[in-house]
């Protein structure tokens, strides 16, 4: 009787993201999860201090539990030893991809399927242009478009604020493989390992995890796209807490929005003209967009989700400019920015997400100045 291979999956960026998917995989898999550090003094930090363990509170629970899991095995570039990487999860910051990927590059073929769990667009176009050139060695490549809300606690443990599961679609190299026939997405569910890890009766129940044709997952992170384009940035630019300007902020995220769809719907064009071209088809799952992803009903969205929901929640980006630590605009409004040069539309066509990073690069930039040189609203 032939034993089944364990699953090996490694995971570069166990922050936030990737200690709440390491958590639940290794509760509710027999995958061995190897974090891979970025170097031996960070890995000894978790070894050594941290006891090789990880934690999660759950605040969205009664009781919020702490949830404390031991990792049998990790890694850095200077003991990396695992041979070809079977599966990949990126869970580092979208700036930090490039760099992060580097050490391991010689480990990944074709037959690696890496995973992007990330925010924002443009990843693809940095890991097409610039780190998988040659086509032939291109990993089997995912998306993962995250809702659950975390952030760190202490050293290694990370507080699970908000429960609200995970969409996971083949992400295709190609434009012109835009849209995929249901066919594809049931092979990828019975053949693909890391589909079947993260489809796994028991952790997908656990996680929220929905496995799905590239359109769906793509519909579900425009509209996390729009959210983040306009929650993220106005609230580090007049660094407010998320709630607090829920009833001054529509005119603003309608200007967002407005010129985001503008450039979306020639960017994402087959995703806009879906609904009509395989209505009926019954190998395309049926999809709602145009009632979707229109102005007047986003900026009702970004408010409900933004200022309702997570009112009390201080946005990542906000966070990232108190912090002083870079920011992830290139990949969110700056991404719009791209889009519109690449699809030549007029150096109009994206002034109002140029400005708003703009404006955020400026906030940052104030409170680096204001910490080095101190506030001279005191003075
Ligand atoms: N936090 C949240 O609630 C949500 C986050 N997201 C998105 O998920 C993505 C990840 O965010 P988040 O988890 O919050 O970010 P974090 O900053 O918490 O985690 C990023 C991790 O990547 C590690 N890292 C960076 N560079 C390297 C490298 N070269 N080698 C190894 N590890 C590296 C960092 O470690 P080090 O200390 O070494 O820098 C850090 O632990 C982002 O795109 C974010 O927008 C999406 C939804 C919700
Ligand atoms: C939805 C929102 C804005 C919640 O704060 C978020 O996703 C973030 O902070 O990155």
């Amino acid at each position: 009787m032939t034993v089944a291979k364990r699953p090996i999956i490694h995971i570069l960026g166990l922050g936030s993201m990737g200690t709440v998917l390491a958590v639940d995989l290794i509760r509710f898999t027999n995958a061995l999860v190897i974090p891979l550090f970025r170097s031996k003094e960070k890995l000894d930090k978790f070894q050594i201090e941290g006891h090789s363990k990880i934690s999660i509170r759950k605040l969205y629970e009664e009781k919020k539990p702490l949830v404390e899991c031991k990792v049998e095995e990790a890694q850095c570039p200077e003991t990396f030893n695992s041979g070809i990487i079977e599966n990949l999860v990126i869970t580092t910051k979208t700036y930090q991809t490039k760099e992060a990927l580097a050490p391991y590059l010689k480990y990944i073929n074709s037959h690696t399927n890496l995973i992007l769990i990330q925010n924002g667009l443009g990843v693809l176009e940095v890991l097409k242009d610039e780190v998988f050139v040659n086509k032939s060695e291109r990993p089997q490549l995912f998306q993962g478009v995250i809702s659950h809300g975390v952030y760190q606690e202490s050293g290694f443990t990370y507080a699970h604020a908000g429960w609200a599961g995970m969409k996971v679609a083949r992400l295709p190299w190609n434009d012109d493989e835009m849209i995929q026939t249901n066919s594809l997405v049931k092979r990828d569910y019975a053949e693909n390992e890391l589909v079947n890890l993260l489809m796994s009766q028991t952790f997908a129940k656990e996680f929220g995890m929905e496995h799905m044709s590239y359109q769906e997952m793509l519909l579900g992170q425009l509209f996390k796209f729009l959210v983040n384009c306009c929650m993220n940035p106005v609230t580090a630019i007049v660094d407010c807490v998320n709630g607090e300007m829920v009833d001054y902020c529509a005119p603003v995220f309608r200007s967002i929005i407005d010129e985001c769809l503008t450039v979306l719907r020639v960017a994402y064009k087959p995703l806009f003209a879906y609904e009509n071209q395989y209505k009926g088809n019954e190998d395309y799952v049926s999809l709602t967009v145009d009632s979707i992803l229109n102005t007047e009903h986003m900026v009702k969205e970004v408010i409900r989700i933004g200022c309702d929901i997570n009112e009390r929640n201080s946005s990542s980006m906000r966070q990232d400019t108190l912090y002083l630590r870079d920011t992830e605009i290139d990949y969110i409004n700056g991404y719009v920015v791209d889009l519109a040069k690449k699809y030549e539309m007029g150096a109009a066509a994206a002034n109002v997400n140029k400005t708003i990073s703009e404006l955020v690069n400026l906030r940052l930039g104030l409170n680096r100045t204001r910490a080095q040189q101190g506030d001279w609203r005191q003075q």
